[in-house]
């Protein structure tokens, strides 16, 4: 058997990587139209940062793991294709803003339509909207010329979270593959059930139909981010009453219907999935007319772009209403622990909220370059998610630098703002921090990860995210 992958990013590239870990008997190859990306796959400098990847890469690497941008070679050869591509937010035409931008799965459709030559099963890994695989279907019949071809859609959407994906593909909750219901289809399910039974226990390989696979995908991200905003707006409460969020989290965590998981506040939830997602999910419910249910989930999102609007405004509201031309250390630019990705990171906002009240951020990330960080600050809404994507916004960066030390970006800072909860920052020196700051020197916790009690003595002013306020803040805070 082999399999290919179309599209070797942060899901087809460690996916198919533990595929073959696991099944060393198939060859699997992932394919990229991005010769940069495949190039580095290929070397020990792998284009995403992922804790332990690069060891299950270097084992099945050469062995029966391949990666190659020639796409049309393996796509022919494969029994099984795996499609992951980029499913981005339209920025433009009907849907604009919400929609999900299917170019990039229709032109892998269309590949792989015109160098079938032999029956094929294609599986969504990519997220997609609900009834996907009925389009994809009909672009891969349609654009066949081999009559005897025969297409099985399958939809087997990924659950890994980055900075934990070798520990979520190894142990996953569950595994899902969604079919057609027919022997064919049926069939199909089996015979990617099994690629995963090599190491997964039979239980965790859920079945459904098609469409319960497509939209549990959607909902689960859903549901997830539900939670963040629930306690991020818990936490606006909190700091209006004096009430602690972490404690009122680990109170309703313990009950085993709610769950301790997934409920701390923070500056915002970014990733490349939720808010695109949620939005996806929002635009399909308004396409079959169910409005109500569209603007109950806008709400998960709205309320996270508040939570990052309310971090800004705290910050310049506690710094005497006026940011103009100071330095605020930012902490972290990834947009969580343990990943260097970037994409839809509340720091984006964060830094453009700050920088245009005519502060000068000074960023420090242990695993994000200073390209990436450029190309971020200036790149327009929802454009990242496309390969090669444009910049417009440059003037952004007249008032970023970018620190590949954090004591040297706290150097003359007013503030600091902590944005990614890396665990490197709980371990430094604020005493000596502290002392190279302007005074009085604040800190901005974005994800409460600090020692507050500590700082306070140190002589920094803290404001913790759904904290009770220190009095300093109170007072100046308007
Ligand atoms: N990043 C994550 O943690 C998760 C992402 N997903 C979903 O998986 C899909 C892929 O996401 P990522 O891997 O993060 O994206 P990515 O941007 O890292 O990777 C997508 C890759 O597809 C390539 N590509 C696009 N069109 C192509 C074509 N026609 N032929 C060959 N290669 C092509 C791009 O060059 C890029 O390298 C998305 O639908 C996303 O929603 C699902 C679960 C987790
Ligand atoms: O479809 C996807 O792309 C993936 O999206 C998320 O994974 P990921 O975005 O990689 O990371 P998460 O751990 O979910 O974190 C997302 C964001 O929420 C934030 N977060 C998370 C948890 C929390 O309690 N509070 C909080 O603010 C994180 O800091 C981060 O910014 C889901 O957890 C995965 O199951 C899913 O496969």
């Amino acid at each position: 058997m082999k399999i290919a992958c179309i599209g070797a990013g942060y899901v087809g590239g460690p996916t198919m990587a533990m595929v073959a870990l696991k099944c060393p008997e198939i060859e699997v190859v992932v394919v990229d139209i991005n010769e940069e990306r495949i190039k580095a796959w290929n070397s020990d400098k792998l284009p995403i940062y992922e804790p332990g990847l690069l060891e299950v890469v270097q084992e099945a690497r050469g062995r029966n793991l391949f990666f190659s941008t020639d796409t049309k070679k393996h796509v022919g050869e494969a029994d099984i294709i795996f499609v992951s591509v980029n499913t981005p937010t339209k920025t433009h035409g009907i849907g604009a803003g919400k929609a999900a931008d299917l170019t990039y799965w229709e032109g892998a459709a269309r590949l792989i339509a015109s160098v079938a030559t032999s029956s094929k099963i294609v599986v969504e890994k990519s997220t997609v909207p609900v009834k996907t695989a009925e389009a994809i279907g009909k672009v891969l019949r349609r654009n066949c010329q081999d009559p005897n071809v025969n297409f099985e859609i399958l939809s087997n959407p990924e659950f890994l979270a980055e900075g934990t994906a070798i520990e979520d593909l190894q142990h996953p909750d569950r595994v899902l593959i969604g079919g057609a219901d027919t022997p064919s289809g049926q069939k199909a399910i089996q015979t990617l059930a099994e690629v995963y039974a090599h190491w997964i226990p039979r239980e965790r390989i859920l079945t459904a139909n098609l469409w319960s696979a497509e939209l549990a995908k959607l909902t689960a991200n859903a549901f997830l981010a539900q939670r963040i905003s629930s306690i991020n707006a818990i936490s606006a409460l909190c700091e209006a009453t004096g009430a602690d969020v972490s404690q009122v989290a680990h109170a309703i965590g313990t009950d085993s219907r709610i769950g301790g998981k997934f409920l701390n506040a923070s500056v915002g939830f970014g990733g490349s999935c939720f808010q695109k997602d949620i939005l996806n999910l929002c635009y399909v419910c308004e396409t079959v007319g169910l409005k109500e249910v569209a603007d109950y989930w806008y709400q998960v999102v709205s309320m996270n772009d508040y939570q990052k609007q309310r971090f800004v405004e705290r910050v310049i509201g506690a710094m005497f209403n006026t940011v103009s031309q100071k330095k605020i250390a930012i902490y972290g630019f990834a947009f969580k622990k343990d990943t260097g990705d970037t994409r839809e990171t509340p720091a984006i906002d964060v830094c453009k909220g700050l920088i245009r009240d005519g502060a000068k951020c000074c960023i420090y990330d242990p695993e994000v370059t200073p390209e990436q960080i450029f190309r971020d600050l200036s790149a327009p809404k929802f454009e990242w998610d496309r390969p090669n994507y444009s910049r417009s916004q440059s003037h952004m960066l007249e008032n970023v630098q970018v620190q590949s030390d954090p004591a040297a970006a706290a150097d003359g800072a007013h503030a600091i703002c902590v944005l990614t909860e890396w665990d490197e920052f709980k371990k430094y020196d604020f005493a000596a921090l502290y002392e190279k700051m302007v005074k009085p020197a604040f800190i901005f916790d974005g994800r409460n990860i600090l020692d507050h009690a500590k700082l306070r003595d140190i002589g920094f002013i803290v404001y913790a995210l759904g904290k009770p306020l220190d009095q300093f803040l109170q007072k100046n805070y308007s």
